[in-house]
Order: C-alpha cells, then structure tokens, then sequence
C-alpha cells in the first residue's frame, strides 16, 4: 500500500492526527456537494440483508450498498456479498481518493443510518479479503454522527464526531489495534451516508 508516498504525506500532513494511524480531514468535500451527493445517493437501491448471529436472525439496523471492481466479492457472516457496478459518482470519488492517497480502492461499502436508530456495532475491519494493515477511507455525508474508537489493549475510547462531507483516514494498525462502532444517538433525527473505500483481494 503506498498511500505514504511524498504527494501523500503532504496531504496526510494537513491532516489532524485523532490517534495513531487515523487521519481526519474535516472538510474532504465542500458542504454543497456533500448535500447534493447526499440527495444523489439516497436514490440508490438501498438492501438490509439478515445476519444471522449466534444462531438468531436478524435485520441489519441501518442499510446498505457494496460497489466495487468485478471480483471483489467477499464473504461476511457465512453470506457472500458480490458488488454492484460503479454509480457514476461513487467512482469519481474512489477515483479522487486514489490520486489523493496512492491508494488502490476497489470496492466500498455504503451504509445509510436514516435516523440516530440506525447504528453500527464494535468491529474492526479486518477481513482477509482486506488483507494486511488495510487502509480504508471513511467519507461522511448528512448528519453528524459520533464515531467511537476503542483501543483493545487498554479499552480507551475516543469519541469522534464525523462531519458532513469528511473524511476518516485509517490505515497501519488501525483495524490491529482498535475497534470502532457507531451507537446511537436517538436525538439525531436526519439521516446520515457513509462510504467505506477498501482494497478488497477477491473471492
Ligand atoms: O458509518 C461509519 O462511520 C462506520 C462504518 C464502518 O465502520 C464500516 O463500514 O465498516
Ligand atoms: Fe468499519
């Protein structure tokens, strides 16, 4: 991964550094087009697939998109999850990102949390299909929602609003050493879209 190259630090360097190896760049993309891409992707054909998880089924509590590259499949929860083509937009911006980082995203995963309901639990991104250290890019559009970071060894939390139209940068031993989740918030009543850029080794 050779999003440290010298065009890359630079930017990493306007960065603010939250913990080791995460990068917030608060305003990524400019409010306007934010809320503009926002209205675009709410059009999109949203899924909630089921999990099931220790035996009992569930809906997942917000909903869902994965996009990528031909063959960038990958299994989660013993479901495989193939991708869908490339929405204009959303390949703008995996385009974006990769010159902005030297990184090679081929895939993302976009989550919409329709109210302060939806949410995302403890996790750490590290699926082999991710492969070692992955760096991922976190993009945030619509209502601010706070991000929670959790050093396993220590159990310290780090909470991080996310603003609309920024992006989280976490690489190295981001998914190693920490969890994140995203709890609710029942007072947030607008919706918010994330996008997860990752470099996916397909099944
Ligand atoms: O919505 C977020 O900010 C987190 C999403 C996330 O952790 C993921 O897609 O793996
Ligand atoms: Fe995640």
């Amino acid at each position: 991964m050779a999003w440290n190259d010298s065009n890359s630090i630079e930017r990493i360097n306007r960065a603010k550094q939250v913990l080791p190896d995460f990068y917030y760049f608060e305003q990524f993309i400019t409010e306007s087009k934010a809320n503009a891409l926002y209205q675009q992707l709410a059009c999109l054909n949203w899924q909630q697939p089921t999990l099931t998880v220790f035996n009992k089924e569930h809906k997942i509590p917000r909903k869902q998109i994965y996009m990528g590259d031909e063959g960038t499949g990958y299994r989660y929860s013993n479901q495989l999850f193939l991708p869908e083509p490339w929405q204009g937009s959303v390949l703008n911006l995996k385009n974006t990102l990769n010159n902005w980082f030297s990184t090679q995203f081929n895939a993302v995963l976009l989550n919409w949390y329709r109210t302060g309901e939806d949410k995302m639990g403890w996790h750490a991104d590290n699926e082999a299909e991710l492969g070692f250290s992955p760096t991922i890019a976190s993009i945030s559009l619509g209502a601010v929602r706070k991000f929670k970071i959790r050093e396993n060894s220590t159990k310290q939390v780090t909470d991080l609003p996310l603003a609309n139209g920024s992006c989280l940068l976490m690489t190295g031993r981001s998914q190693e050493n920490y969890q994140h989740s995203l709890p609710v918030q029942k007072r947030v009543v607008d919706g918010r879209i994330n996008l997860t850029f990752r470099t996916v080794c397909g099944v």
